[in-house]
């Protein structure tokens, strides 16, 4: 079989043209521009090839399949123990670099960090100190797995429930960043893309909102001045009037200041909480 008919079975099941070319790249071990030029060909290993269409038979996400998945302009090693990062995501990390404004003595905390995508990202670019975090083990394997591949410098990671690790060993931080799990258990719209992604990253109790409820409670003792700090939070694009109810409920001091921000698509993606 030559790259040109694999590229026509491939079209059959993926109508994203990148991510023909991401499977058509694990499958040669050739980028882009050598496909395009030696379409004639042939897959030397047609074994690979099959099992790549039997997973996609299966609806098998195309980044689990290649277990690469692109965040930021950096690729992450991906695998079914975390959730794929998604392009909403980089509203997080966009609006994190803006606050850090090239300060490069900061302490940066990654919540529920998955991957690292959030976390390594912005110490890759920034080099300031940061802190993984995320409750599964799993998780954080393939977290480590970044660490070794992405260029990372100062980064610990800590396993252990949400805020728990930072209170319990009193650490603090001046950019705390967090896309937790924050989809309803009830709710029946989720795609079935997400049926090989782990549960734990996608549902939250308390209707998703379990983790903006205990961070708006808490967030003060890990913050290091008070007076200047950045909190983000990523919520799903229906969450915002739920949130900001929990906020104004939660966070009565008022020498916070807070605004939501809407991703590339025009939802509402993230709440940024900061000193006035
Ligand atoms: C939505 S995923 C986010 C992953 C990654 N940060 C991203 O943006 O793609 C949520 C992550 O939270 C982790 N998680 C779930 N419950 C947690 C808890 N109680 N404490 C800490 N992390 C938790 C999951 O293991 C998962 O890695």
């Amino acid at each position: 079989m030559t790259i040109h008919q694999a590229y026509l079975e491939l079209k059959k099941h993926i109508l994203n043209q990148s991510e023909i070319y991401e499977i058509l790249e694990y499958l040669t071990g050739h980028k882009y521009d050598w496909l395009i030029c030696h379409q004639d060909k042939l897959i030397e290993n047609i074994s690979k090839y099959e099992s790549v269409i039997e997973a996609l038979k299966q609806f098998v996400p195309v980044a689990y399949i290649v277990n690469n998945k692109r965040f930021y302009g950096i690729d992450f090693f991906v695998d079914q123990r975390v959730l794929i990062p998604r392009i909403e995501t980089e509203l997080v990390v966009e609006q994190a670099l803006k606050w850090l404004n090239n300060q490069n003595n900061k302490v940066i905390i990654d919540l529920c960090t998955g991957s690292g995508n959030i976390g390594i990202t912005l110490n890759h670019l920034t080099n300031n100190s940061t802190y993984l975090l995320d409750l599964s083990d799993q998780a954080l394997e393939v977290c480590k797995i970044n660490l070794a591949k992405i260029q990372a410098t100062k980064i610990q990671i800590l396993q252990g429930d949400f805020l728990e690790p930072l209170l319990e060993n009193q650490i603090k931080g001046d950019l705390i960043v967090c896309n937790p799990p924050y989809i309803d258990f009830q709710d029946a719209n989720v795609g079935f893309s997400t049926k090989y992604e782990p549960q734990n990253a996608l549902f939250a109790d308390e209707k998703g909102l379990k983790f903006y409820k205990e961070m708006f409670l808490n967030f003060p003792k890990i913050i290091k001045d008070i007076n200047n700090f950045c909190l983000i939070m990523e919520f799903g694009f229906e969450q915002k009037t739920a949130i900001e109810k929990l906020y104004t409920e939660f966070v009565t001091d008022k020498n916070f200041n807070h605004e939501f921000l809407k991703d590339n698509s025009n939802n509402w993606r993230c709440i940024m909480i900061t000193n006035i």
